[in-house]
Parts: structure tokens; C-alpha cells; sequence
């Protein structure tokens, strides 16, 4: 039976495609994707370097307008960036003169949430990503795992319905890292969410993704698409984790 499942798409892109207009001419980023994601899944992007996974990642958040094709989140066209979408980068834009409080509540803040609201709010994903104890702290006396802690936090605070997150531990150390790792499935299996993840590393990919979208160069289309039924928390060096992690690279080497 063809796709019996209590499960709801959330983000559906229909030949999505985009171009930008350079001084050298028209440059094709995303050829053709045709992509649904549902709720609550974690979806990892997986391409070749500059191959357009920012830009999709972009043109889903409504960052970018797509040149041809739609977008909808939660059934809703993407016209424009809305707080239904949240994001974390890989340098975190953290406000350097707001205390970790500050930054976390600064989104239902800024949309009129009363302030015992936002507090209580805040706190709850202050904790929820290991940070109580640090509400009064600025960014700069914090880590770079910490601030990525803080972006997460921000993310969940404005409670969007979906999260994009591109390459957010593309700077950290390789410990902090695997940790991060760790953290982000222990944070997304206490409160599930829908997380389009970007990553170029192979490892990270088959650690955190019920779902690996392959991409093709640029411009990008979905090359292919894997499910990942391993048990979590995952373990880096399992036989069947090595042979999904060779499958992938693979596909990824010849993803022209
Ligand atoms: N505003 C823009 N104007 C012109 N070209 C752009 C623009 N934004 C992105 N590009 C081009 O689109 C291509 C894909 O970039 P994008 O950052 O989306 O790729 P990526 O897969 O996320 O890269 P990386 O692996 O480095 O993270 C690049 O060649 C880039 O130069």
C-alpha cells in the first residue's frame, strides 16, 4: 500500500529550482528537486562541496525565492522567512552583548511573548540543551559547543515547526563534535521536530539521519535517497554503520 502512514509531509518542494543572475551570466544552483520531508524526521543533505545545499536549505526557509517551482511548510507557500522556520549555523549569530538568556527568549521576545512566558519558555530549552547554570553568561565567556548549544536553544524557543540546520559543528573540534552529535539526537528524541540537516561529513550523516539525501553537483538534484534503521544512539565503528557509510560515499563520489 502506497504510503500508509500516520505521518504528515511538512516540507514538500516541487520542482524547485533557482538561479542567480552574476555578473558572468546565469548560474544554476538547484536543477529540479522534487523532495518531501515529514514530520518530525531527521533529514540529512548530503552533496559534494558548493553543490546547492545551502541554497536549498535557503530557498526552504524562504531566505531565497525560487526561480521556478514552490516550496510549502506545512502546507503554507514559503514566501519569505517566517518564525515557523528556525535556523542554526555554523557560526552561530549570536547577539554578543545579550546573555545567553537574552539570546535564547530574544525570539518570542521579539513577538510580544510576555516576559514570565519567555522566561519559563527560555529556561525550559536553556536545560533542555545542558545549559542551566549559564543563563547569565555572554557569549564570549562560552565555548564554540556552547554557543552551538545556545543557537539550538534559540532555535526550539520560537518553537517552529521546522529547523534547518547548516553545518552546525562544521567548526568545532572533532571531540566537540562527536559530542554535539551525541546531544543533538538526545535533545530532538526528548522534543521531536522536523531538522533538515547540511553536512559534507559522511560520519555525521549516518550518526544523525533517519534519512540521507544524496545530492548531485551543482546544479543540484536529488541524486538518491537512503533510510537509516540503525538503532540509536549509533555507533561509529558497527559493521552495518561502516557498510551504510561506504554505500553513501560512494553514490556521493559518483553524484554527478
Ligand atoms: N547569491 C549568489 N549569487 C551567485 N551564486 C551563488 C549565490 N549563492 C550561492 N551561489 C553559488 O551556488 C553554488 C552553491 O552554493 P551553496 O553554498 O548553496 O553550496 P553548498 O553545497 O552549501 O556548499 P558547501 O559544501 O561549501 O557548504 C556555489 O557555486 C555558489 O557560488
Amino acid at each position: 500500500m502506497e504510503r500508509e502512514r500516520q505521518v504528515k509531509d511538512v516540507i514538500v518542494c516541487e520542482n524547485l529550482q533557482k538561479s542567480f543572475e552574476t555578473e558572468r551570466g546565469k548560474v544554476d544552483v538547484i536543477g529540479n528537486v522534487n523532495l518531501k520531508i515529514t514530520e518530525n524526521e531527521l533529514v540529512v543533505l548530503f552533496g559534494p562541496g558548493q553543490c546547492g545545499k545551502t541554497t536549498l536549505i535557503n530557498c526552504m526557509a524562504g531566505l531565497e525565492t525560487a526561480t521556478a517551482g514552490q516550496v510549502t511548510v506545512g502546507g503554507k507557500k514559503v514566501e519569505g522567512p517566517g518564525p515557523d522556520r528556525g535556523v542554526v549555523y555554523q557560526t552561530t549569530a549570536l547577539f554578543p552583548w545579550l546573555t545567553v538568556m537574552g539570546n535564547v527568549e530574544y525570539g518570542p521576545k521579539s513577538q510580544g511573548v510576555p516576559k514570565k512566558e519567555r522566561r519559563e519558555r527560555a529556561m525550559h530549552y536553556i536545560k533542555l540543551v545542558g545549559l542551566e547554570g549559564f543563563e547569565n553568561a555572554l557569549p564570549a565567556k562560552l565555548s564554540g559547543g556552547m554557543q552551538q548549544r545556545v543557537g539550538i536553544a534559540r532555535a526550539y524557543c520560537n518553537e517552529p515547526v521546522v529547523m534547518f540546520m547548516d553545518e552546525p559543528f562544521g567548526h568545532l573540534d572533532a571531540q566537540t563534535r562527536y559530542l554535539m552529535q551525541e546531544e543533538l539526537v538526545r535533545i530532538w528524541e526528548q522534543e521531536k521536530r522536523t531538522v533538515v540537516f547540511v553536512t559534507n561529513n559522511i560520519e555525521e550523516a549516518v550518526y544523525l539521519a533517519d534519512r540521507i539525501v544524496v545530492m548531485t553537483n551543482c546544479p543540484t538534484t536529488v541524486k538518491q535517497e537512503f533510510t537509516i534503521d540503525l538503532p540509536r544512539p549509533r555507533n561509529y565503528v558497527d559493521p552495518e554503520f561502516l557498510r551504510l557509510r561506504e554505500e553513501i560515499s560512494a553514490v556521493v563520489d559518483k553524484a554527478q
